[in-house]
């Protein structure tokens, strides 16, 4: 017989480590960052105390009450009252507080107390409050609350050495659960709360005679009306540069690499073994060589995403766009999900759930898959690679880099329209909720969590190259390479294949866009992933090419598209639905089919529409 696990389960207002003592419990490595609201799910893990009990240890979105006021904070809620479908109530709450930043914890701590539950308080980050000078009395908070206390640092080695051995004491007594007192708290008792979480905080805390001036000075700068937007601007503009001029070396090694290898495995193989032989130069080096490239891109852009992210800048870019976002009906909250999109639009879209207001989470996620996700790096950079010349302009600004900048910014601000569209024709009547978010201090990035950040991203992005890429690869290798052309036959290949009827069944639709028939073929499995598009572009006209195969895919695409063709397929993949995942999600998160039909129809029009008029707009203008 096997003794069921003990149950912990870590709650606390938002940003005070809940997700990096988790991680340090039980080594994992779910996402840590500085600003409230990263942890929007409930996630389990294990670890064995010093004393050898078998413990399961629950991570939960950060919440300052319980009354459940948006999605995570109802799973946290739930989970605590044990209300959470297949979930038993956890026997020890480990209720984790910023020992710099009480208030908002104390006052959570008092309604948890009325839960009934046995219940610990974590004072966690307390290498900061030293560091500023504030003393706890324990002793005496521990009296006045009724609670054992146990101080933390997540994040240091041995952080939580303390914490792992009180809740083995805690854990080898026996406690009994009272009688739960509580009800959904009114404004009164909340009032009521906060003014006994105040009094005891009087009692036992002494803060410095310096207060901790840095943020405050950092603060007056960033967080300017002006400056701010300047600096922020600035930022966003670096980084865009960074993403094509730091990238470029590693990227041509990486390609010169992929075509060294095609070649080896050309002159390996014997010419009878023709067959085995394209499958791996055009599909698998052509195809999913051609995504990989884009590692050292998407290496640099999370770099700095994560950088901002822990230095806790994040929140006051949030703060910043307050006024624009509002202006084009979006709430405040909604600007971490829609900057989480720019990694990818699934976790912006489960991010909504801090919104607690339904149409203001619905408008969000509407929208948040017109945020420039990083799996249309490899194909944006590789059609501005091919038609843009990486001329210098006034000796600072790289083209291409520029020409990003303008595809970014082309997706926030069509983001920004269809908000404001919605608004208006859905929800008009809706006045926005104020906008509050407790702007966290300022922290130095710890270059572990940055680095552990960065390589799980690579990880990420390889791994689909190696899955999702690949598999549409064979597939796409196999339609191009089947049937094959009649003895005789005249032109390439590819032209009796499979991939070449398809294509062409569909030209006819995507003529008035500009887009050939290798497009159209490319398009289909790039609704598995985004980046696919690129990788099929690379096999089609790989094995469409022969000999010249070796060439770089970005050479051929210079040589067979005009740019009003190019124009036309960057603009389409700001709009287009191209992720069937994101879509799924959609579906998942609003219960129901109806707003993931009304995303897929509403972004394919939009691309649509914008393609027709790039595409003859630049023909109009003779760019060929
Ligand atoms: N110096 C210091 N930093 C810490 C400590 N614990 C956490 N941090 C930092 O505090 C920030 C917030 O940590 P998270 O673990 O994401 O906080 P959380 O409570 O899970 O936040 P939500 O999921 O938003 O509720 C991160 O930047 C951490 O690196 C600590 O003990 N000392
Ligand atoms: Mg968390």
């Amino acid at each position: 017989m096997t003794t069921a696990s003990l149950r912990l389960a870590l709650v606390g207002a938002p940003n005070t480590g809940k997700t990096s003592l988790f991680n340090s419990l039980t080594g994992s490595r779910q996402k840590v960052a500085n600003y409230p609201g990263v942890t929007v799910e409930r996630k389990s893990g294990g670890f064995v105390t010093p004393e050898g009990r078998s413990v399961t240890v629950l991570d939960l979105p950060g919440t300052y009450s319980l009354r459940g006021r948006s999605p995570d904070e109802e799973i946290t809620r739930d989970i605590v009252l044990g209300r959470f479908d297949g979930e038993a109530v956890p026997d020890l709450m480990l209720c984790v507080a910023d020992a710099t930043n009480l208030r908002l914890t104390l006052r959570l701590v008092l309604e948890l107390k009325r839960v009934g539950r046995p219940m610990m308080l974590v004072l966690n980050m307390i290498d900061i409050a030293k560091r500023r000078g504030v003393t706890i009395d324990l002793d005496r908070m521990s009296q006045e609350l009724g609670l054992p206390i146990v101080t933390s640092v997540a994040v240091r080695k041995g952080g939580v050495d303390e914490l792992l051995k009180r809740t083995d004491e805690f854990l080898a007594k026996s406690h009994e659960a009272a009688a739960s007192e509580w009800t959904t708290p009114t404004i009164a008792d909340l009032k009521a709360a906060q003014r006994e979480a105040d009094r005891i905080i009087a009692a036992v805390v002494t803060l410095p005679t310096k207060p901790d001036t840095l943020t405050n000075r950092i603060d007056s700068v960033v967080l300017h009306p002006v400056w701010g937007l300047v600096i922020l601007a600035v930022i966003l503009f670096v980084m865009f540069q960074a993403v094509f001029t730091w990238a470029q070396p590693a990227m041509e090694l990486l390609s010169d690499g992929f075509a060294a290898l095609g070649q080896l495995i050309h002159d390996l193989l014997p010419a009878s073994w023709g067959l085995l032989q394209s499958f791996l130069q055009n599909g698998l080096i052509s195809g999913v060589g051609s995504v990989i490239v884009f590692l050292p891109q998407i290496i640099i852009i999370f770099l700095f995403i994560l950088l901002l992210e822990d230095f806790g800048y994040m929140a006051r870019a949030a703060f910043l766009m307050d006024r624009i976002m509002g202006g084009a009906g979006l709430h405040g909250r909604a600007f971490i999900p829609l900057l989480s999109s720019f990694a990818c639009a699934i976790p912006g879209i489960m991010a909504t759930r801090v919104i607690d207001n339904r149409r203001d989470r619905l408008t969000t996620i509407l929208i948040a898959p017109l945020m420039t996700c990083s799996a249309r790096i490899p194909v944006y950079t590789l059609i501005i690679s091919a038609f843009v010349p990486a001329t210098t302009l006034w000796g600072f600004v790289n083209l291409q880099g520029l020409v990003m900048f303008g595809l970014y910014a082309a997706g926030i601000t069509s983001a920004l329209t269809v908000s404001a569209i919605a608004k208006f024709f859905l929800w008009r009547d809706h006045a926005p909720a104020p906008f509050m978010l407790e702007l966290p201090d300022y922290k130095m990035p710890r270059l572990k969590s940055i680095a552990i950040g960065v390589f799980t991203r690579a990880k990420m992005f390889l791994y689909r190259a190696g899955t999702t890429i690949l598999s549409m690869m064979v597939l796409i290798w196999f339609l191009a390479s089947f049937p094959q052309a009649p003895a005789g036959a005249e032109g390439p290949a590819i032209n009796y294949s499979f991939a070449a009827m398809i294509g062409h069944a569909l030209e006819p639709l995507l003529r008035p866009i500009g887009f050939n028939w290798q497009i159209a073929v490319a398009l289909i499995p790039g609704m598995a992933a985004r980046e696919v598009a690129v990788a099929a572009l690379g096999t089609v006209y790989s094995i469409e090419g022969g000999k010249e195969a070796a060439d770089a895919i970005g050479q051929v695409l210079a040589q067979k598209w005009t740019l009003a063709t190019a124009l036309s397929l960057l603009v389409w993949y700001i709009f287009a639905p191209q992720c069937a995942s994101t879509l799924a999600v959609i579906r998942r998160e609003t219960g129901g089919a109806k707003w993931m039909v009304v995303t897929f129809l509403y972004m394919l029009a939009l691309a649509y529409v914008a393609s027709f008029l790039t595409f003859n707009l630049a023909q109009a203008l003779g760019l060929h």
